[in-house]
C-alpha cells in the first residue's frame, strides 16, 4: 500500500479493481459460452448432414450391386444380341444381293409365266372344244342315272314283295315268347332269402333252351314249346323291337298289323308293350329311351317311315280304347263311360262311329294320347300284381295313303303300296271282294255314312284285304297295339265282387280270342269273332292278310306253374294257325308239345279249352 494511503481507500481501489476483472471475465464466459452453443448447433449440423450422406452412400452401395447385377444379367444377353445384330447384318447383305439380282429373276419368272399362260389357253381351245363331248356324255349319264333310279325303284319294289312274301311265308300269324326275370314279388314268404330257391313258390321253373325253344321243367314234368323266336329274361326292350320292327314295313304296304301282348297277370305285358310304370306314372318322353316298350317305338318307327315318303301323302290318327267288362270304353273322350258298338256299314264294312281319332303328327302327340287314356284306364291291384291292368287296352294307329301318293300322274306306281297280287291298291275297288254281287254292291253304294272314326271292314275266314278304300281313292291302314288284361286264377288274385266280374269278363274274354285262333288254326267255315267285343274289335287284324304277332309273356316262378302251362298253350296253340303241326326236334329229354300228342291235348286242348283259366 503506497504510504500516505488511507488503508481503506486502499482496499477499496483494490476491491473495484477485482470487480472490473470479475466482470470482464464474466463477459468472457458469456461469450465462450455463446461460442460454445454455435459450436453445438454447427455440430448438431455437421452430424446431420453426416447422417444423411451416410443413407446417400447406403443407398448408392445399393444401386451400385444392383446394377452390378443387372449388368451380371445383361452381359451374356448382350453377347446373344450382338450375335442376333451380327446375322441380322447377314441377312441385310443377302436381302440387298437379291433385290439387287431381282430384276434378272423377274424377268425370267415373267416369260415362264407368258409360256404357261399360252399353253394353257392352248389346252383351253383343246377343252372347249372337247367340252361339247363331255355334254353330250352328261346327258347320257344323266339317262343312265335316271334309268338307274328306276331300276333302283323297281328292285326296292321288288324287294317289298319279297319281304312280304317271305312274311306271308312265315305266317300271317306269329307269337313269339318273352319269359320275364324273377322279380322280388315273386317270392312266396317276405324272406328275401326264398326269391328262386329250389321247392319254394320262387323258384324257376321257365327255362329259354335257345332262341325258339321254352320249357316248364318241375320235378313232376318237364313240357317243352316251340315258338318263332323266345326271349330270354336277359333279353332287353331293344331285342324285342328289333323283331317287331319288320311288321311295320307291312303297314305301309297296304297290310293292316296287330301287335298284342297275350299272358297272365304280372307277367310283363305292359312291360313290353310300354315300358315299366303304372298307369298313372306315365310320361311321355320326346326322345327315345331304353326302357320304352312297343308302342313308343311302333310309333316313332311308323313316323320314321313316312318321313321317307313325300310330304302330305301320309297321315296318322290315334284313338285309345279299353274293353273293359266288355264293353268299348274311349279312352280319349270326355265321358269314358259313355256305350260304344261296333257298326256294320251298308257296305258290309265295320266301324266304330263314337270312338275319338286324334291326328297326330309326331310320336310325342301319340304318347301324349295314349298318357291320356293310361290316366282313364281301370286298374287296381290283385294279390298278384299291384298294378294289375283290369282291361284290354287298344291304341290304334290308322294310317291314311293319299289317293294322289298311290296313283300319282305319270308315275308307273314304284312307290306305291305293293299288297299282295290279290290286291290292287290304286284301283279303289280293291277292298270288295271280287264276288259278282260285291261289285254290285259296290257299284250301287249308298251314300256312305260320315267317315268312321274307327273303321273296321267285315271279314269272313277266307283271306280278306287290309286296306280300307275310303271315297277319295285314298286308303286306310291299321297298325293294333294291344295290351290284353292280364289272365289270372281267381284264387291267386283274390278277387271277390266287381273284382270277381272284371276276372270273369277278362277270362271270357281271352277264351274267345283262343276260340277266334282256334277256328283259323282249323279253317272252320265259322270263325267266332263276335263272341267277345276285343275280337269283333280286332277282326281286321286277325287272320286274312293281316299280319298279328301275339307276345306270350310268362313269370318264371314255380307260383305262377299253372298259368304259364297255360299261356304257352294256348300261345302254341295261335302258332299253329297258318303252321300246321309243329315238327321240329328237341332234346329227347324234352316233352313235345304238338297236335296229335296226347300229352299235348293237356297243355294245348283244343281252342275252346285253350282259353285263359276259367272259374
Ligand atoms: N322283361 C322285364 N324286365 C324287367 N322287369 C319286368 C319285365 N317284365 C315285367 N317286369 C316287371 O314286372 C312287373 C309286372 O309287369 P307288367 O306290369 O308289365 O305286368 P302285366 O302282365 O302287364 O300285368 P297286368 O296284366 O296285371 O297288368 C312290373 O313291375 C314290371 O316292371
Amino acid at each position: 500500500m503506497p504510504i500516505g494511503m488511507d488503508q481503506s481507500h486502499f482496499l477499496m481501489e483494490k476491491l473495484k479493481k477485482y470487480d472490473s476483472q470479475i466482470q470482464g471475465k464474466d463477459e468472457r464466459i458469456v461469450q465462450l459460452e455463446t461460442e460454445n452453443a454455435m459450436l453445438y448447433l454447427r455440430l448438431a449440423k455437421l452430424q446431420g448432414q453426416f447422417r444423411a450422406n451416410q443413407e446417400d452412400t447406403t443407398h448408392w452401395k445399393r444401386m451400385c450391386s444392383f446394377e452390378q447385377n443387372q449388368r451380371r444379367q445383361i452381359v451374356p444377353g448382350f453377347s446373344d444380341v450382338s450375335k442376333h445384330v451380327q446375322s441380322l447384318r447377314q441377312e441385310l447383305e443377302e436381302l440387298k444381293l437379291n433385290v439387287s439380282s431381282m430384276p434378272t429373276n423377274l424377268g425370267g419368272l415373267c416369260n415362264n409365266v407368258v409360256e404357261k399362260v399360252d399353253e394353257h389357253s392352248r389346252k383351253y381351245k383343246l377343252h372347249s372344244s372337247s367340252l361339247t363331248d363331255v355334254q353330250q356324255k352328261l346327258v347320257e349319264t344323266e339317262s343312265q342315272l335316271h334309268d338307274a333310279l328306276e331300276r333302283h325303284a323297281k328292285e326296292k319294289k321288288r324287294r317289298r314283295e319279297l319281304h312280304n312274301t317271305l312274311m306271308e311265308l312265315r305266317g300271317n300269324i306269329r307269337v313269339h315268347c318273352r319269359v320275364r326275370p324273377l322279380l322280388d314279388f315273386d317270392r312266396g314268404s317276405q324272406d328275401v332269402k326264398t326269391l328262386g330257391r329250389v321247392g319254394s313258390q320262387s323258384e324257376v321253373v321257365v327255362h329259354v333252351l335257345d332262341d325258339e325253344n321254352v320249357c316248364i321243367k318241375t320235378s313232376k314234368q318237364t313240357k317243352a314249346f316251340e315258338f318263332e323266336r323266345v326271349y330270354s329274361p336277359l333279353e332287353n326292350q331293344d331285342t324285342v323291337f328289333e323283331e317287331v320292327q319288320p311288321m311295320l314295313t307291312s303297314l305301309l304296304d297296304g297290310y293292316n298289323v296287330c301287335i298284342m301282348t297275350y299272358g297272365q297277370t304280372g307277367s310283363g305285358k305292359t312291360h313290353t308293350m310300354l315300358g315299366s310304370h303304372s298307369n298313372d306314372e306315365y310320361h311321355p318322353s320326346k326322345e327315345p329311351h331304353k326302357q320304352e316298350g312297343i308302342i313308343p317305338r311302333a310309333a316313332r318307327e311308323l313316323f320314321s317311315l313316312i318321313s321317307e315318303k313325300p310330304p302330305d301323302t301320309h297321315s296318322v290318327e290315334v284313338s285309345v280304347v279299353e274293353i273293359y267288362n266288355n264293353d268299348i270304353r274311349d279312352l280319349l273322350s270326355g265321358d269314358p263311360n259313355a256305350k260304344h258298338d261296333v257298326v256294320t256299314a251298308s257296305d258290309g264294312s265295320l266301324y266304330v262311329p263314337t270312338v275319338s281319332c286324334k291326328p297326330v303328327e309326331t310320336v310325342y302327340d301319340v304318347m301324349c294320347s295314349v298318357q291320356h287314356g293310361l290316366q282313364m284306364r281301370s286298374e287296381s291291384p290283385t294279390l298278384v300284381h299291384e298294378h294289375s291292368s283290369r282291361s284290354h287296352l287298344i291304341v290304334t294307329l290308322t294310317l291314311t295313303t293319299q289317293a294322289n301318293y298311290l296313283n300319282p300322274v305319270g308315275s308307273s306306281g314304284a312307290e306305291s303300296p305293293a299288297p299282295s297280287s290279290a290286291r290292287s291298291p290304286i284301283d279303289p275297288t280293291f277292298a270288295v271282294p271280287s264276288t259278282p254281287t260285291k261289285d254290285k254292291q259296290r257299284r250301287q253304294l249308298p251314300p256312305q255314312p260320315p267317315p268312321p272314326s274307327f273303321s273296321i271292314r267285315s271279314r269272313s275266314p277266307s283271306p280278306i284285304r287290309s286296306m280300307t278304300p275310303t271315297l277319295s281313292g285314298a286308303i286306310k291302314t291299321k297298325l293294333q297295339l294291344v295290351d290284353l288284361a292280364g289272365s289270372e286264377c281267381v284264387g291267386m288274385s283274390g278277387a271277390t265282387g266287381d273284382r270277381l266280374r272284371e276276372t270273369s269278363n277278362i277270362n271270357k274274354s281271352l277264351s274267345a280270342l283262343a276260340d277266334v285262333l282256334g277256328a283259323l288254326a282249323e279253317h272252320r267255315s265259322h270263325v267266332p269273332y263276335r263272341n267277345s267285343r276285343v275280337t269283333h274289335l280286332l277282326q281286321d287284324s286277325i287272320g286274312g292278310d293281316a299280319k298279328l304277332l301275339v307276345v306270350a309273356c310268362v313269370s318264371p316262378a314255380k307260383r305262377y306253374l299253372t298259368e304259364s302251362l297255360q299261356c304257352l298253350g294256348f300261345s302254341q296253340r295261335a302258332r299253329q294257325v297258318q303252321r300246321g303241326p309243329i315238327k321240329r326236334k328237341l332234346p329227347p329229354a324234352v316233352e313235345k308239345i304238338g297236335p296229335g300228342d296226347s300229352t299235348n291235348r293237356s297243355a294245348s286242348p283244343r281252342p275252346r279249352s285253350a282259353g285263359p283259366l276259367r272259374q
